[in-house]
């Protein structure tokens, strides 16, 4: 019986290139990669990798070229609404948005009615517009979408935003939110079994990373008259582990946090006489 592969598309180059590498460099899949080579192969997992266009990649979803695809959650709404999305990453995170001129007094979605709105979404857009029952014009651009106000093509334009400053130095402002968008993992409906089975496997290290990278794992030393409360401010993965201190009265606390929950807790867990609290970040974790 022939061994199967899954083949993975990954974008060949931008945004999303490197922290696509990354993530399969942690769970734990190395790949041999030449310059400028369009296929490789990964050494010590059954896995293809094909660089292609970020753009392209629905298309070639739906065709089952390819497995499975890392690719902006935009460029699937646009183009693959029927692909199924089966992990978010938590990076490249952007939005699909509107703006106008910075000079333009904007009261709602109903001041676009009959407007020209220069985009690279026409679909995403189309079905925005279509569900606050406004019509207008698009004009379907690949690329500098935030000139076209200025240069007397749109009135408005749709174009993904991050921080905002494209948006600033083109004198526009953002109005409408239409989407929030991150990397995802993106599965082709034509997937054989063989391949799935490889991708579950896959997808169980990928999440043992994903989990890992929101997690910390914490030490700290408590008083023991607080222990309770400073137990009830830390969960843990089942509970907390205790151990006593050589000096009496004390204990020493091990633990898993979210990162975001430990920058909430920190001054409480300090009022209530916690010392030596120690960060650590955790490789993989398996839940
Ligand atoms: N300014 C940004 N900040 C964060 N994420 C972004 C930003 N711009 C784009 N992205 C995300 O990264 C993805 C890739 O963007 P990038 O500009 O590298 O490629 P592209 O030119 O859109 O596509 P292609 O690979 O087809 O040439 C986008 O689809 C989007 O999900
Ligand atoms: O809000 P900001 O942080 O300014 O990011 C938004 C800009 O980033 C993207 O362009 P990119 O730099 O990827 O150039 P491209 O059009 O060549 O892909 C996007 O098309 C916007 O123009
Ligand atoms: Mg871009």
């Amino acid at each position: 019986m022939s061994k199967q592969k899954l083949r993975i598309a990954i974008q060949k180059a931008g945004r999303l290139n490197e922290d696509s590498l990354k993530i399969l460099k942690d769970s734990g899949i190395s790949i041999d990669n030449g310059k400028d080579q369009l296929k490789a192969t990964a050494r010590n997992f059954p896995l293809e990798v094909l660089y292609l266009r970020n753009g392209d990649i629905p298309q070639y979803l739906r065709d089952g070229v390819v497995d499975i695809a890392i690719l902006g959650e935009n460029v699937l709404v646009e183009k693959g609404e029927d692909i199924i999305q089966a992990e978010k990453f938590g990076f490249s995170k952007c939005r699909v948005s509107l703006a106008v001129p910075k000079s333009v007094k904007y009261n709602g979605i109903q001041d676009l009615d009959g407007k020209r709105i220069a985009t690279s979404y026409p679909n995403t857009l189309n079905a925005f517009l279509k569900k606050k029952g406004i019509k207008a014009d698009l004009h379907i651009i690949n690329g500098s979408v935030e000139i076209a106000p200025n240069i007397g093509l749109a009135d408005a334009i749709c174009d993904i935003v991050s921080s905002g400053s494209t948006l600033f130095k083109n004198n526009l402002k953002e109005v409408e939110v239409m989407l929030k968008s991150e990397a995802v993992l993106a599965v082709s409906p034509l997937i054989n079994a063989e391949r799935k089975a490889i991708l579950e496997d896959l997808q169980f290290r990928m999440k043992s990373v994903l989990n890992a990278r929101t997690s910390k794992y914490i030490l700290l030393n408590a008083p023991n008259d607080n222990l309770e409360k400073i137990i009830n401010l830390l969960p843990g993965m089942r509970s907390p582990t205790v151990l006593p201190l050589y000096e009496e009265g004390w204990s020493s606390i091990h633990t898993v946090i979210n990162e975001e929950k430990f920058w909430e807790v920190i001054n409480e867990l300090k009022q209530l006489g916690a010392e030596g609290i120690l960060v650590a970040p955790i490789e993989k974790m398996v839940i």
